[in-house]
């Protein structure tokens, strides 16, 4: 099998990443077992992530920027929606006091937003759980699933339980997307929210190139495949970095406090409702230092990977001889972000590193051409297009939690949130979070 060669170092990213973006263009397929799986009939079926870098690649991405990703503007309403949908829940939670546990009411607001931008307006929640149910449990298995999983007939006999379970996954995902994709099919009219075209519209109106050069539209599994994409990467890595967030939030008060400060000066007592989508994205220094913080403390997805090829190997240390489909590079992006020689105590959640006059005033979500400090988005062409709606939908419900809730540690925390790290396809807390919320009148 390949040897994997690891880089927690941020200078050797970007000389691989940024300098020799262009021999990085893509990742190894062995990642990928839930992808590979559907490849077993000799069909690939593939998503943005999964694609070869190329025109097929591009079409997708582009359709998933324009008619989703660069929209945010317009999705105002619906993030706002969303947000009083996940305040309601937790009020209905904390109705008798107590301690509420975290990481399921806000998986379910996220999930249950992201499943509105792709399907519209009319999926029941009992269909809506059950999707939750399918994402989640496919995160969980990608992650235990050995990263060398290559589709390979002996991998597959190796990890036989594994792959019969991805197996099954998959089947049910094609059982509970293909009916709302075939309702779309009847019902594209209908705006989302009266805003946008949900995003299986957009896919059902693509055309991909074939050889005939006429273009070809998707087929089933491959809209199954894009659709899981959306689902998984909107929900997983968002609802990941809300639990963190309000983990150092419950352990260091003093920052919870000066958060709802800034929030509380811009609701001005019309309430989180008047606090616009414009400020949450461009103002409030507080809580993007916050968020950003978060995520270079705990990026959600772990690490990334790529393979390298010609000054890009070189860059890695690969002076043995690049194999034909190149050398299998996983970059750490958790050890990136706490680089001792970039950060000054990196392992202290300190947001103000991130304000006017700190250490990190300039850094943002993706790195810069010139320096890469943390990368929880990923860097070079197959960065996240999914940067500044990933950032809008944490800032939106966080913002929305502090505003309705005091959040306090939970039973005996003398020595502090236990804040353990789970490493699988995301990085989550091992232990989750409970916290005593209480609802401010
Ligand atoms: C907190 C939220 C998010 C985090 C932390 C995150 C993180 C990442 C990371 C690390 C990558 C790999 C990048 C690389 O290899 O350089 C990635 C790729 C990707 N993400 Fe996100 N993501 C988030 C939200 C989203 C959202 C909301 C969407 C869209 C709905 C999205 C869509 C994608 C896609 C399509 C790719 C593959 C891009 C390609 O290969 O061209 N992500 N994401």
């Amino acid at each position: 099998q390949a040897t994997i060669h690891h880089v927690a170092d941020p200078a050797v990213a970007h000389r691989a990443l940024i300098e020799n973006a262009d021999d990085l263009l893509n990742r190894p397929a062995a990642i990928f077992p839930v992808a590979l799986a559907t490849w077993s009939n000799g069909e690939r079926n593939d998503n943005i992530a999964t694609v070869n870098h190329g025109p097929h690649w591009r079409v997708l991405r582009c359709n998933l920027t324009a008619e989703v990703l660069s929209r945010l503007g317009s999705l105002a309403p619906l993030h706002e929606e969303a947000a009083q949908a996940l305040v309601a829940d937790f009020s209905a939670r904390v109705l008798g006091g107590g301690e509420v546990a975290v990481r399921e009411p806000v998986t379910t607001a996220v999930f249950a937003l992201a499943a509105r931008l792709c399907f519209g307006d009319f999926v029941d929640d009992r269909h809506k759980s059950a999707m939750g149910r399918v994402i989640r449990d496919s995160i969980v298995l990608a992650g235990e699933l050995n990263p060398r999983f290559d589709g390979s007939m002996l991998s597959k006999m190796a990890n036989c339980r594994g792959f019969r379970r991805i197996s099954a996954l998959l089947d049910r995902q094609v059982e509970l997307y293909l009916p709302l994709i075939a309702a779309r099919r009847q019902a594209r009219s209908q705006l989302c929210g009266g805003i946008i075209r949900p995003y299986v519209d957009t896919l059902l109106d693509l055309r991909v190139p074939d050889s005939n050069g006429a273009g070809r539209p998707l087929r089933d599994g491959e809209l199954v495949g894009l659709v899981f994409e959306f689902l998984g990467t909107a929900t997983g890595s968002t609802a990941a970095c809300l639990e963190w967030t309000l983990a150092h939030l419950i352990d260091q008060p003093e920052v919870q406090d000066k958060l709802r400060r800034e929030i509380n000066a811009e609701a001005d007592g019309g309430g989180m409702l008047s606090i616009s989508s414009k400020s949450i994205r461009s103002g409030m220094p507080y809580l993007n230092a916050v968020v950003l913080e978060s995520l270079r403390m705990h990026p959600p997805v772990p690490f990334i990977m790529r393979s390298a090829h010609g000054e890009g190997a070189t860059a890695i240390g690969g002076a043995t001889a690049v194999p034909v489909d190149g050398l299998s590079v996983r970059f750490d992006l958790g050890g990136i972000g706490r680089d001792g020689k970039s950060w000054t105590d990196p392992d202290k959640f300190r947001p103000e590193r991130f304000l006017a006059g700190g250490e990190a005033e300039d850094v943002g979500p993706a790195p810069g051409p010139k320096e890469i400090r943390m990368m929880p988005f990923g860097a070079g062409h197959r960065h996240c297009p999914g940067v500044n709606m990933g950032m809008l939908h944490i800032k939106c419900f966080l913002a929305a939690l502090l505003h309705g809730f005091d959040w306090a540690p939970a039973g005996d925390c003398s020595g502090g949130v236990d804040m353990t790290e789970l490493d699988g396809f995301v990085k989550i807390m091992e232990q989750p979070l409970s916290a005593r919320v209480t609802r401010r009148t």
